[in-house]
């Protein structure tokens, strides 16, 4: 069977580090975690403000009422407690974002180990530098030549890893809506501008900011979203702004992004680990703060 091959590093199936075998290592389960259900009341106002009643906080346990879901949490709250997640990264090129990822993984800022990159380029630098770090690297798409995996065996391959979340940083190809489906609410994108403006079909890379600077918008910045069968139509997570200067080129505004893009993705994916996303009744998702349970962004 394909994947039987590949798990053996059958290169020609898309598996191009033979030395780590699919099934990951049993992860020493955490005691089951306390599900407290919560109820919030939002207010009318632009900004999502708890009324003072609703927020009973105590030493130990962080007692909000929030309708909007359920947050599996730990008595005290502390990362410690709570279970690392399985990452997925997909990348096209060069993948600073996946090594600016893989940093914070392995200084802890991140509660989460990238277990396998995703590429349809096997050559381009995210590869080689996962490769580097002993991370296993698949194909996707299949490509002509028959190499790379099709989605159902993608999805497989993803559970294999226990993947709790599939990060896109970078990669330029349409994800198939079976993957979508396979992993709801759990697929993030970042974007190089200020979605919805300049996304979607043909706005990648530096063809983002060439558009930017030809409008003349005054300011530009990196945004998180989620994935859904569309190219960048997805909820907003979040976004960071970053000002666009009168004489700028195209190079020269990607740099000042992407250093933003850097920081903005360590943060979010660092709330993903941390079960610190919430979701508003009208879908938007928000980011809990960490040191105020509180208050959003
Ligand atoms: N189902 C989804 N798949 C992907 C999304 C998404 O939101 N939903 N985001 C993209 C990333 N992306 C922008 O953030 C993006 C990437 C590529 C393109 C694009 O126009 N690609 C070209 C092909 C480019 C190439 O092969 O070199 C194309 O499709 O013609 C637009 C936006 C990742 N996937
Ligand atoms: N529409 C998708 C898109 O343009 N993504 C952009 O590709 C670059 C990848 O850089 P990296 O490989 O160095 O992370 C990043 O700027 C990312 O926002």
């Amino acid at each position: 069977m394909e994947i039987q091959s590949s798990i053996f590093g059958i290169s020609s199936f898309g598996i191009h580090n033979p030395k780590t075998p699919f099934f990951p290592s049993k992860a020493t389960p955490l005691s089951a975690p306390k599900q407290v259900l919560f109820k919030t009341h939002f207010s009318l106002s632009s900004n999502l403000s708890f009324t003072k009643q609703t927020l009973k906080v105590s030493a130990s346990v962080a007692k909000v009422e929030c309708e909007i879901g359920t947050i599996n949490i730990f008595e005290d709250g502390l990362k410690r407690k709570i279970r690392k997640k399985n990452l997925a990264v997909f990348v096209s090129g060069g993948g600073s974002n996946f090594k600016s990822l893989h940093e914070a993984t392995v200084n802890g800022f991140i509660h989460g180990d990238i277990s396998v990159l995703v590429t349809n380029k096997p050559d381009c630098g995210g590869a080689e530098f996962a490769r580097d770090k002993g991370i296993p690297v698949i194909s996707f798409p299949k490509l002509k030549d028959g190499s790379g995996l099709s989605s159902h065996v993608l999805v497989t391959a993803l559970r294999s890893y226990k993947v709790d979340f599939i990060l896109l940083a970078g990669f330029l190809k349409l994800l198939p809506a079976e993957l979508i489906k396979a992993y709801p609410r759990s697929i993030l994108n970042i974007h190089p501008s200020l979605l919805p403006a300049f996304g979607g079909k043909g706005y990648y890379g530096m063809k983002v900011h060439e558009a930017v600077i030809a409008s003349g918008a005054r300011y530009s910045g990196p945004t998180i979203h989620y994935v859904d069968e569309e190219y960048d139509r997805g909820r907003i997570l979040a976004q960071r702004i970053v000002p666009v200067l009168a004489n700028d080129t195209a190079e020269e505004l990607a740099g000042r992004v992407l250093h933003e893009e850097h920081k903005l993705y360590q943060e979010v994916v660092a709330a993903l680990c941390e079960d610190r996303i919430i979701w508003r009744e009208d879908g938007v998702p928000l980011i809990q703060c960490k040191e105020n349970p509180n208050l959003y962004m």
